[in-house]
């Protein structure tokens, strides 16, 4: 059995819903308290991806109030890939994203130089009062180079398992490709072969338009 480990940011302004997003993922629960993030908080899950491929993700909860974000090239180091959510009802946040982005491209990169694999989620969808228009996502999207992007609700559990499997599939193409000769990632390419990128954005964008 080979194991590969991937770790995984997850930033945005506060209270966009990052907390619970990793805690729908992780424990499959919900709290409807807010409770700020201090610095950053980690959480571990382990998935069994095939009969001899495990994947252990480490997930980074990045609080989102400005005083913390002078640490966040710390907590960027050796990442993998990355979300950046923001909330539908408030465009601030997603105005927001651009900096995020840019904060992570300036910071991090892949060891082959490259950035890193980026997913944008838009949370909460189960509410009414939306202020963001999907065209304007997709535009968002193209323009900063995210791998894709979803409509979510953690409180809903909508799309929260299918946004961790597409990132996944991206990180393990990633660096099976940077890593093709290596023991550590020749191993772990999964049996079948490389995914379609462009073909798994469609995916995920069409699966978004009918969940919410
Ligand atoms: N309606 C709705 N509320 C949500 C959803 N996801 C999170 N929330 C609520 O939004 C609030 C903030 O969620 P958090 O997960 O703590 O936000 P955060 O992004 O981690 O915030 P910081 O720790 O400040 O960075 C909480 O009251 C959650 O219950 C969602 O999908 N729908």
């Amino acid at each position: 059995m080979s194991e590969v480990l991937f770790k995984v940011l997850i930033i945005g302004d506060p209270t966009v819903g990052k907390t619970s997003f990793v805690q729908r993922y992780v424990n499959n629960s919900y709290r409807r308290d807010y409770k700020m993030t201090i610095g950053v908080d980690f959480a571990l899950k382990v998935i069994k991806w095939s009969d001899n491929q495990n994947i252990k993700l480490q997930l980074w909860d990045i609080a989102g109030q400005e005083r913390f974000t002078s640490m966040t090239r710390v907590y960027y180091k050796d990442a993998h890939a990355c979300i950046v959510m923001f909330d539908l009802t408030q465009r601030t946040t997603f105005q927001n994203v651009v900096k995020w982005k840019k904060d992570l491209d300036t910071k991090c990169t892949l060891k082959d130089g490259s950035f890193v694999p980026c997913l944008l989620l838009a949370n909460k969808c189960d509410l009414s009062n939306r202020d963001v228009e999907q065209g304007e996502i997709e535009e968002m999207c193209k323009e900063h180079d995210f791998v894709g992007w979803t409509e979510t609700s953690v409180k809903e559990n909508l799309m929260i398992e299918e946004s961790m499997r597409f990132l996944i599939e991206e990180m393990m193409t990633k660096h099976a490709v940077m890593d093709a000769f290596s023991d550590s990632y020749g191993s772990s390419v999964p049996a079948g072969g490389r995914i379609n990128l462009a073909a798994n954005n469609n995916a995920l964008t069409q699966q978004t338009r009918c969940s919410c």
